[in-house]
């Protein structure tokens, strides 16, 4: 048997991998499953095929091109902290030109795509989406305030509502839901992360709430903010948007993102804030997955 040729083992990942890592990848795809699912439960029965696979890729596309924007903006930031030192355009492997190139590629394919085979209202919204990720929160929000990833949290939460445009053309009372939900989760998201990398946000001067408000705040304001969320995940039920399925699965998800908030605020300990972190984003899986199922299993079972 031929040993493992070390130049191969340790051989620099490829071009094609920098452009995939510069669209944060992670991120788009659950953002791409919350407007899926936006779509899907958009409509009765299955979604019209077209734009459902038109919508997803433009939606892709677009929330793609916006991570790339942040990349390009935020180099030099990214290239003094230790989580984001290794992104292509701080190491050196894609040129601010390429990057620049491949993010407007990305942008006005998705937009076109969504303007001309989904609805123009999607494209539009999607574009201020784009807008307010890349522009307002990038640009000014995250070096400005403390409370930049509430206000930016809404381009975050947007995706289930621009799914649910690209299928029906117009806002849904329901799809504000969705929204609503996303909305609220992203604060005990990020700070969760941010009290865990807050040294590394402070030597860059970035004024995120560990920061500036300190880590103690930081944990009461998770628990708050989780115990929102625990309210506005009922509202799908409340409204009969979902039903039996969709409330116990998300009451138990609820339960145990509070036992984590409550467990960081009054028994902190090492590690934890990156276990609640992580359970941020299976929690959130978790509850679009369970409207997914609960729309359908509920049509089929007349529920
Ligand atoms: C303003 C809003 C948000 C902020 C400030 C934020 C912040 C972050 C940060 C800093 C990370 C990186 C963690 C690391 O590198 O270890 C992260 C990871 C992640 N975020 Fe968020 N996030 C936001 C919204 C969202 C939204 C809307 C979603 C999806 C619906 C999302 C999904 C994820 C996922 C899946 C990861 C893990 C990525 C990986 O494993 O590489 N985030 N978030
Ligand atoms: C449909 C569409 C256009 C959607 C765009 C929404 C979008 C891409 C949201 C991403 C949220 C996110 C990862 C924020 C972190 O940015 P950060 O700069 O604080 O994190 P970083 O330090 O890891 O770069």
């Amino acid at each position: 048997m031929r040993a493992a040729d070390p130049a191969q083992v340790s051989a620099p990942p490829s071009r094609l991998h920098e452009y995939y890592e510069l669209c944060k990848p992670r991120v788009v795809m659950l953002i791409v499953f919350t407007a899926v699912v936006g779509m899907f439960l958009a409509v009765p029965g299955l979604p019209p095929w077209g734009a459902f696979v038109w919508g997803t890729l433009g939606i892709a596309l677009q929330a793609s091109s916006a991570a790339a924007i942040n990349q390009i903006i935020d180099r030099n930031i990214d290239a003094r902290m230790a989580r984001t030192c290794g992104r292509p355009l701080v190491t050196g492997s894609l040129t601010m030109t390429e990057s620049i190139a491949f993010a407007t590629l990305l942008g006005v394919s998705g937009f076109a795509m969504l303007w001309c085979l989904v609805n123009p209202l999607t494209a539009v919204l999607t574009q201020f989406t784009l807008i307010g990720y890349a522009g307002v929160y990038t640009l000014y929000l995250k070096r400005a305030t403390p409370q930049n990833i509430v206000i930016g949290g809404a381009a975050g939460a947007a995706p289930p509502l621009l799914g649910w445009v690209a299928m029906t053309g117009e806002v849904h009372a329901h799809a504000l839901i969705l929204f609503a939900i996303i909305f609220i989760w992203t604060p005990p998201h990020f700070w969760a992360l941010a009290i865990e990398r807050r040294d590394e946000y402070a030597k860059v001067d970035i004024p995120m709430l560990p920061v500036t408000h300190g880590i103690e705040f930081t944990r009461t304001q998770v628990l708050l903010y989780t115990i929102l969320l625990t309210a506005v995940t009922v509202l799908p039920f409340a409204t009969a948007m979902s039903g039996w399925i969709y409330l116990v699965g998300t009451l138990l998800l609820d339960a145990v993102f509070l036992a984590y908030a409550v467990r960081m605020k009054w028994w902190p300990k090492p590690g934890l804030p990156m276990k609640t972190f992580g359970y941020s984003i299976v929690y959130l899986m978790g509850i679009f997955t369970l409207l997914l199922v609960d729309h359908y299993v509920s049509a089929l079972i007349g529920v």
